[in-house]
């Protein structure tokens, strides 16, 4: 069973599928274990619809293939499928068509009726390019039909006309499916173009364990456990690390607060946010579990407040990026060799500049935060340069910022040179101002707590995870998303490090929720 879950392109997905049959698994075995295993899972979520009918649009790939398999499965368990073939006379593959072959034999009909109350998407998988042509989107447009009058849609492996590697869709030529059963690997264009993909299940089908390489890998509930033990029950606050917070210019002391609280909800034992003078007395009255201290003004005040106190360095929350601001970041990082984690106004000031950052942070645990537009700013790419190579662009800039680099977004993907993890947790309600600051409490918790061992990419990847599942927690308590706040979601934080005990059974490998809107 496969442990590291790879996040692919569509071409290596394609590509970890032609190993496994040339180490002999021959490719037929590989689509009976996908259509198999879809069809146990459609079974097994949507038993009580299946007498309501079955639905299967296949197309004329081995995605179609997949699709004649879950038909034949799902007839030879009593349920009543209809299946139509898209595109071709005949499937254009030898395994498609001789699944076609056995699905026709053992009692699949012709021809659904728009009424069946369970619709599998087999049109177009890993193997789509571009827009989908005219009978794509026109079996698209049945399945969008079907799903208004109340029939669940499942896609298998991706839905049609959404390309696996960029998430890009071709609305309204795009299924949106209330399940994406994903065979054997993560394809990268699901965890960007959640909204498609429903509920996201990873299925096992035997393609054996990952490359050990540096491409990205997927996060879970089990890597946080891994990552970070229990508290020691002989711990007192000292132990328990210190966290030093800077930034909060005048009216942005919020910042800082909503970074301490998240700390010392992750386990950290003092939290200390450093502002602007005028900023102190509003610091230590909304938030008494924290020291409050203002900008210090000379090398004695720095040591006393930052460096001979904390154990880690939050830089950037509310810092605001003017001169005095950039001249407080260049003096906390030259004075402070230890742990930091840098965000927003911190990373934005270096915008250009990433060769001097490098300098600064190079040689401890160090940790960047930035939004796409941040890291855009930074690294003077473009936007859309940016969120095009997202699973990429941090582990290339990764040694030049002698720092780990946590993209946010949907997904986040945290990277260094050696290493790409992907977060999928979260909801729209993280969406929001502050929720970063959230973010880097926990990171700057996990830079204290966790096995020794842990690399600052595992732990911002582990804080990643945190921060999303706080953020569904908080979403589900509220009914949605309207209406649930930060404050919600620092509630959460407590739920969220507890874990995910339910896990969905073999063979599926992860599951991402469907995201509420
Ligand atoms: N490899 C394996 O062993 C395993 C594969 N598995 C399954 O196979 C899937 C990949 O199968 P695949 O490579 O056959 O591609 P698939 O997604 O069916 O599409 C190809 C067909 O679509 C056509 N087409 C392309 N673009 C189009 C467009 N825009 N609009 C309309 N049509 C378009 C294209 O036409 P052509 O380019 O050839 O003219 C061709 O006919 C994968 O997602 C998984 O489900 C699993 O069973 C596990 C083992
Ligand atoms: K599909």
């Amino acid at each position: 069973m496969t442990s590291r879950i790879p996040v692919v392109t569509a071409a290596e997905s394609a590509a970890r599928d032609r190993a496994a049959i040339d180490a002999g698994t021959p490719s037929r075995a590989l689509m009976q274990r996908a259509g198999a295993a879809a069809a146990a899972e459609i079974a097994r979520r949507y038993g009580d619809r299946l007498r309501g009918g079955v639905a299967v649009h296949a197309g004329p790939g081995n995605n179609g293939g997949d699709g004649w398999v879950v038909a034949a499965a799902l007839r030879r368990w009593g349920a009543t499928v209809r299946a139509a073939l898209h595109g071709a006379d005949e499937p254009k593959t030898d395994d498609a068509r001789y699944e076609r072959a056995r699905a026709l034999a053992d009692g699949t009909l012709d021809a659904p009726t728009g009424s069946e109350a369970v619709v599998v998407d087999g049109v177009l998988g890993t193997g789509a390019r571009g827009a989908p042509a005219p009978f794509a989107a026109a079996a698209v447009e049945r399945m969008h039909v079907a799903r208004a009058s109340g029939a669940v849609v499942v896609a298998l492996d991706v839905p049609t006309g959404l390309d696996a590697t960029t998430g890009e869709n071709f609305d309204p030529h795009t299924v949106r499916a209330d399940l994406t059963l994903t065979f054997g690997t993560l394809k990268r264009g699901l965890l960007v173009a959640r909204g498609h993909a429903g509920t996201i299940a990873v299925v096992d089908i035997g393609l054996g364990e990952a490359p050990n390489d540096v491409g990205p890998v997927l996060s879970g509930a089990a890597d946080v456990a891994r990552l970070a033990p229990a508290l020691d029950a002989a711990a007192h606050k000292g132990t328990r690390g210190k966290i030093a917070i800077v930034g909060g210019a005048a009216g942005m002391a919020g910042a800082t607060l909503l970074s301490a609280e998240a700390a010392l909800r992750s386990g950290a034992g003092m939290a200390r946010v450093v502002v602007a003078p005028e900023s102190v007395p509003v610091a230590q009255t909304a938030l008494r579990e924290a020291l409050a201290s203002p900008w210090p003004t000379d090398d004695a005040a720095l040591a006393h407040t930052v460096t001979e106190w904390a154990d880690v360095v939050v830089l950037g929350p509310g810092l605001g990026r003017d001169d005095a601001a950039r001249a407080l970041a260049e003096r906390v990082l030259a004075a402070w060799r230890g742990p930091v984690v840098l965000d927003a106004d911190a990373v934005t000031m270096f915008a250009g500049d990433t060769a001097r950052l490098g300098t600064l942070l190079r040689g401890r645990p160090a940790l960047l935060t930035p939004h796409p537009l941040e890291l855009s700013r930074l690294a003077g790419l473009s936007l859309d340069e940016i969120l095009a190579r997202r699973f990429d662009v941090g582990r290339e800039l990764a040694a030049t910022l002698g720092a780990s680099v946590l993209l946010k977004g949907v997904p986040t993907v945290i990277s260094d040179e050696h290493a790409t993890l992907v977060s999928a947790t979260g909801t729209p309600a993280l969406a929001t101002a502050g929720s970063g600051d959230v973010l880097t409490g926990i990171a700057a918790a996990l830079l204290v707590h966790a096995n020794a061992d842990a690399r600052a990419t595992e732990r911002g990847a582990a804080a990643a995870w945190i921060h999303g599942r706080a953020g569904e927690i908080a979403t589900a308590r509220r009914g949605g998303v309207r209406g649930t706040t930060l404050r919600d979601v620092l509630g959460a934080l407590s739920d969220a490090w507890r874990g995910d005990a339910a896990r969905a059974p073999y063979p599926v490998l992860a599951e991402l929720p469907a995201v509420p809107g």
